[in-house]
């Protein structure tokens, strides 16, 4: 990120929605509004609240609601679904199992990523080959999390759509053969009250955008500022908190950075959020587009230059976890 900012921009992409399947949208004066926002917020923060999203207000709590739900059962039902790596690493994971900067963090999760078929990817796909675990308690978990997934893939593919155009290309810069097939992660996690301690160490997201949905009414996630300052994202009731990912700082050329961020709940009450991370095509080789090779961002010396995002996925994953 390029300066340092104190809060989080908020921006309205209904507009941005509204046209996102005209080719022409990038003409539209609602959608060049958005679009101008979309680059500020992703050049000057990496992070910004997303209003005007077309989630129903109903799902959008629901899905807060089930994993509250399902944190509160015995940990031996939990356990029922515990996350192995035979199972391409879903399921459900333990308080301190999930490792971050070799920490333990003070949460527990349901790690949920896209199914695709054995041997599609080859021995690139081979770790995250595998069945999402679902809990059958509470009894609508997996359909109210299927119908969410599909709606946060739907919304990240029109989002990317104005990011395209942010930089400077064509709406579908991010579809065909690098985004067309989409990966993506869901994490439902949940983290206990008065800790004290950190819920998810300081990290970046591994492929192009996030949409957090978070607990309203509790303060827990924090983002890094240019001078190393931590910055609180308080939840903001019915928007998503979006962030930009590696993958998409590769494809910019550094022009968006990835920006670091940590989760600390020091509230009495139990936090849930859940992130869903929208992600490349899994076998897709990311590398700066050709309209931004020409300029970068400040932050160039961490840029990675180029990067399968799979290996980059893998890598990540199996240092999350020491089993
Ligand atoms: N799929 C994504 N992006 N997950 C983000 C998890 C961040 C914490 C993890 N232990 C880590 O150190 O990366
Ligand atoms: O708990 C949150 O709100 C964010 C968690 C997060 O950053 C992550 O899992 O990548
Ligand atoms: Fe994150």
């Amino acid at each position: 990120m390029a300066i340092d900012f104190k809060s989080i921009p908020i921006i309205d992409v209904s507009p941005l929605l509204a046209k996102c399947d005209d080719p022409k949208m990038g003409e539209d004066p609602g959608v060049c509004r958005v679009v101008k926002q979309l680059d500020q917020a992703c050049r000057e923060a990496g992070f910004f609240y997303v209003k005007g999203h077309g989630v129903p207000e109903s799902l959008f709590n629901e899905v807060k609601i089930i994993a509250h739900e399902f944190f509160d059962l015995p940990y031996e039902e939990k356990l029922k679904i515990k996350l192995t790596p035979a199972a391409g690493y879903r399921g459900y994971q333990r308080i301190g199992e999930n490792i971050t900067q070799g920490k333990p963090d003070m949460q527990e999760a349901i790690d949920c990523y896209k199914e695709f078929n054995q041997g599609m990817y080859g021995a690139l796909g081979k770790p995250m080959e595998g069945c999402n675990q679902w809990p059958l308690n509470p009894p609508n978990f997996k359909s109210s999390m299927e119908e969410y997934i599909n709606l946060c893939t739907d919304l990240s593919r029109n989002i990317m759509r104005g990011i395209a155009l942010a930089l400077g290309g064509s709406p579908y810069e991010f579809e065909g053969e690098r985004a067309g097939d989409p990966f993506w992660v869901l994490r439902i996690i949940g983290y206990p009250g008065q800790e004290h301690d950190i819920g998810c160490g300081a990290h970046t997201d591994y492929g192009l955008l996030t949409l957090i949905n978070q607990d309203d009414n509790i303060t827990a996630l924090q983002v890094r500022n240019m001078s190393g300052e931590w910055i609180s994202v308080p939840p903001m009731p019915g928007s998503f908190i979006c962030n930009v990912c590696d993958m998409l700082q590769i494809f910019s050329n550094g022009v968006y950075e990835s920006t670091v961020h940590r989760v600390v709940n020091n509230s009495p009450k139990y936090r849930v959020s859940l992130p869903y991370f929208y992600e490349t095509n899994y076998d897709t080789v990311v590398e700066p587009l050709d309209i931004c090779r020409h300029r970068s961002g400040a932050g160039t010396a961490k840029l990675i230059g180029r990067a399968v995002y799979g290996e980059h996925l893998v890598s990540k994953v199996k240092n999350n976890f020491a089993i």
